[in-house]
């Protein structure tokens, strides 16, 4: 297990508060049939969207207030804005979030849905059904092969989060499929895009693989997928604003400037989706 002196006092707060949750299980063990993550990727591939998995997050330790929407709203707004899948936090002191919205969102869409919470016992993954389930490495330690197992038992598909390349490696060693690198240092909160691009390139190719946070413009989308993500993982500058049109600025990142390269009108890629201003972007 990581050394708590390390992590942020936010983040340390948010991982005993998880730990109280899960002593407080029911003890029942729930059985998913869970929508298939990759073949959502696969099919906003195939229709020209980056696969984009919006975040529903209403708020954060890093973000200025909360959102009070409806959050069901806000996912559907997600969706029509073409978002391969979404992401619901569950955590409820530090961002708002219940396993209630991530039910009454999973019944009010089609695409997968990953639950977003800091699971660091076999307990909590009972809490609530969703598609996918995140674990993240550096939390879990040693428990990985076990809570990797755990929750493929119940039906979840995983994705394990890693930030550098010892944890990525202890992922690969215990067997994940689905990988997301989180830009965001959670010792220090702070976001820096170089993270993704300094561990891809250990990533093997047949395991799906997506950039996690501070993604704030079209041109982080690209720079992003140049680096080799499948798929991109966004919360507040999406939330930041109208959802909808947010997420289809991100999932058309690469359709404008594709668009006019194979048209063959335009010598230069046109960057006219790029007006968003990126330096606004919360941590
Ligand atoms: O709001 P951002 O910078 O787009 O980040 C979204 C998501 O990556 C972030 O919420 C996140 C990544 N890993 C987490 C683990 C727990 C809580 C939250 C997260």
């Amino acid at each position: 297990m990581d050394d708590p002196d390390e992590l942020a006092p936010a983040v340390r707060s948010i991982l005993s508060a998880a730990r109280e949750r899960a002593d407080a299980g029911s003890g029942e063990s729930v059985s998913v049939a869970s929508r298939d993550l990759s073949a959502a990727f696969e099919r906003a591939e195939t229709d020209g969207r980056v696969p984009v998995i919006a975040e529903v997050k209403p708020t954060s330790p890093t973000t200025d207030g909360a959102r009070d929407d409806d959050p069901v709203a806000l996912a559907e707004g997600m969706v029509a804005g073409g978002a391969a899948a979404l992401s619901v936090l569950t955590e409820p002191e530090h961002f708002g979030g219940s396993v209630d919205t991530l039910e009454r969102v999973r019944d009010a869409v089609d695409v997968p849905v990953l639950r977003k919470d800091f699971v660091v016992d076999e307990g909590q993954l009972d809490a609530v059904e969703s598609d996918v389930v995140l674990l993240i490495a550096r939390f879990v330690g040693d428990d990985l092969p076990d809570l990797l197992a755990a929750a493929r038992d119940r039906g979840f598909q995983v994705l394990v989060e890693v930030h550098d390349r010892g944890e990525l490696e202890r992922a690969l060693d215990a067997g994940a499929t689905t990988v997301g690198v989180n830009n965001r240092d959670l010792a220090e909160l702070v976001v820096d895009l170089e993270t993704f691009e300094s561990v891809a390139p250990g990533v093997p190719d047949d395991v799906a693989l997506i950039a996690e946070s501070g993604i704030g413009s079209p041109a982080d989308v690209r720079r992003m997928r140049a680096a080799g993500a499948d798929a991109l993982l966004v919360g507040s500058a999406i939330m930041d604003g109208d959802v909808e049109a947010n997420t289809r600025e991100l999932v058309r990142a690469e359709a404008d400037g594709d668009g006019a390269a194979e048209g063959g009108a335009v010598a230069d890629e046109e960057d006219v989706s790029d007006t968003r201003d990126t330096t606004e972007t919360p941590t």
